[in-house]
């Protein structure tokens, strides 16, 4: 592996200044927005028309990361938009390889998303159906929590799956990626990695997410 992307989550930015909160992670590798409906997670952020306007002024691609029930529903919407990846939970899909083949269809990368306690190896056969897997590193639904160290076996059985297809399906962690816990969720084999309070808490989040990736790199 030889890549470690930065992926800001908007969900720790100012939510009246978007366009400008956008500005100041220009360096990043791509923009994760975070959807949340207060059902499958206990918080509500943003929908499909915030998508849109995002998507208008964002020089960087994509992310969006759905945590909301019924997948099957609502996912392909968000793919209609033009945006880079989206991403549904596989807790909340009755039949994610449609889904997946749903979403590519439509425009968008196809990512599938596992909570901490979720186990990976049951859909080691359909990675061929995603481009990336998200595995959450806390639970969905806030930012500024803590690192889960329980989920670096399971990002370690995943990258040697990925290893093993010989596709070029990324890896990502969501959930409390900081200066401290970066290294080792690299090095347990995450290529993508979504920060969001370590970021827009810094004076200067486009100097750390720089800070971030380089403290990735450090494990290749
Ligand atoms: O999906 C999420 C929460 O469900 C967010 O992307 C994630 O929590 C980012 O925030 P932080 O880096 O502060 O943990
Ligand atoms: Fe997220």
């Amino acid at each position: 592996m030889s890549t470690a992307r930065i992926h800001p989550s908007i969900l720790s930015a100012d939510f009246a200044n978007l366009e400008r909160e956008l500005q100041r992670i220009h360096t990043a590798d791509g923009v994760h927005v975070d959807v949340m409906d207060n059902h499958f997670v206990p918080n509500l952020t943003l929908g499909k028309p915030v998508v849109e306007a995002l998507h208008k002024v964002s020089e960087l691609p994509i992310d969006v990361h759905l945590m909301i029930e019924d997948a099957d529903r609502w996912a392909p919407e968000y793919a209609q938009l033009g945006v880079d990846s989206v991403t549904f939970h596989v807790e909340a899909s009755a039949a994610p390889i449609r889904l997946a083949r749903e979403l590519r269809a439509a425009g968008s990368k196809a990512a599938m998303a596992l909570r901490p306690a979720t186990s990976v190896e049951p859909y080691l056969d359909m990675l061929g159906e995603l481009d990336m897997l998200l595995l959450m590193t806390v639970e969905p639904g806030f930012g500024g929590q803590k690192f889960l160290d329980l989920v670096l076996p399971k990002i370690r059985r995943a990258r040697a799956a990925i290893d093993g297809s010989g596709k070029p399906i990324a890896l990502q962690i969501d959930g409390g990626v900081s200066r401290d816990t970066i290294l080792r969720a690299a090095e347990a084999g995450a290529d993508v990695f979504v920060a969001g309070s370590a970021v827009y808490a810094s004076p200067e989040p486009s100097v750390e997410i720089d800070v971030l990736r380089n403290l990735a790199l450090g494990a290749h």
